[in-house]
C-alpha cells in the first residue's frame, strides 16, 4: 500500500516561463485508482516522470509512503523504482533483440543469480493474460499493440505496490484494450496497489474511482466517484 503526497511541485523546461507542471498539493491515498486526463501538452507525461522519479529537474516535494523521492540519490531512486513501481511508458522501453518473455523477465534478472522458476511461470502467465501467445518472438517484430501488452506484463511481474501507466490502452483494439483494463484494475484490487493511469480512453477512466484533469500543468478538476473535490 503506497500513498502519494505532492507539495508545491513545479517542473519547468529550458527556462520556459510557463511551468510544464505546477501542482500546489495533491494526495493520492494508498490503493486508490486514479485516471489522469488532459489535452496534449497539459503535463501528463511530465507528471508520470516526476512521480516515478525519472524527472528530477523540478522543485517541490514528492513523497511516496512518507519517503521523499527527491532526496534519494539516482541509484537509490532506481532501486526504489525497481522495488516498488510497475511503470508502463508510452514508448514501452522494450529491449530490441530479446524475446517477449525475456523482456518481461529482464528487470528481475539483475536481482537474481539464477531466476526462480516461479518468476518464469508468472511471466508466462502474465503474457497469456495480456493475449501474447508468441513468448519466444523477438519484440522487434511485434506490432505496437503487442509491444504495449508485453510492457504491461513486465510492469506487473514483481507485483508492484504502485502501478503508473502512460496511455496503457493507446495502441490496442477494443478487445485487447478491455483485457488490459481488466488486468490492470484486477491486479491493483487484488494486491491493493495504487494505480495511476494517464489516459484518453473513457473505458479506462470509467473504471477509475478518481479522475484528475490537468490543464497547463495544473489539476483543474478532481472528481472522486462522481463527487467534485
Ligand atoms: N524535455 C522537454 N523539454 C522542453 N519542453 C518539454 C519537455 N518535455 C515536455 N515539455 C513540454 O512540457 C509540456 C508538457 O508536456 P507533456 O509531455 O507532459 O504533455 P502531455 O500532456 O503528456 O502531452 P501528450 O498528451 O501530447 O503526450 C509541453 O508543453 C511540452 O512541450
Amino acid at each position: 500500500m503506497s500513498e502519494l503526497f505532492i507539495n508545491q511541485l513545479q517542473v519547468r523546461f529550458n527556462g520556459s516561463v510557463q511551468a510544464a507542471l505546477n501542482i500546489p498539493q495533491l494526495v493520492v491515498s494508498a490503493g486508490a485508482h486514479v485516471a489522469v486526463t488532459g489535452a496534449s501538452g497539459s503535463g501528463k507525461t511530465t507528471l508520470v516522470n516526476a512521480i516515478s522519479g525519472l524527472e528530477r529537474s523540478g522543485s517541490g516535494k514528492i513523497f511516496w509512503n512518507g519517503k521523499d523521492i527527491g532526496r534519494m540519490s539516482e541509484r537509490q531512486r532506481d532501486r526504489w523504482r525497481a522495488n516498488h513501481v510497475g511503470l508502463v511508458m508510452q514508448d514501452f522501453h522494450l529491449y530490441p533483440g530479446l524475446s517477449a518473455l525475456d523482456n518481461v523477465l529482464l528487470p528481475v534478472r539483475f536481482h537474481h543469480w539464477r531466476l526462480p522458476s516461479s518468476l518464469k511461470i508468472r511471466a508466462a502467465e502474465l503474457l497469456e493474460q495480456v493475449g501474447i501467445r508468441q513468448h519466444k518472438q523477438v519484440v522487434d517484430t511485434l506490432s505496437r499493440g503487442e509491444k504495449q501488452r508485453v510492457a504491461i506484463a513486465r510492469a506487473l511481474l514483481s507485483k508492484p505496490e504502485i502501478v503508473i501507466a502512460d496511455e496503457p490502452t493507446a495502441s490496442l483494439d477494443a478487445n485487447n484494450g478491455l483485457d488490459v483494463i481488466r488486468l490492470l484494475t484486477q491486479f491493483a484490487k487484488l494486491s491493493s496497489a495504487t494505480l495511476i493511469c494517464i489516459t484518453h480512453d473513457p473505458r479506462l477512466s470509467d473504471e477509475m474511482r478518481r479522475r484528475i484533469t490537468l490543464e497547463n500543468g495544473r489539476p483543474v478538476k478532481d472528481i472522486t466517484a462522481g463527487k467534485a473535490q
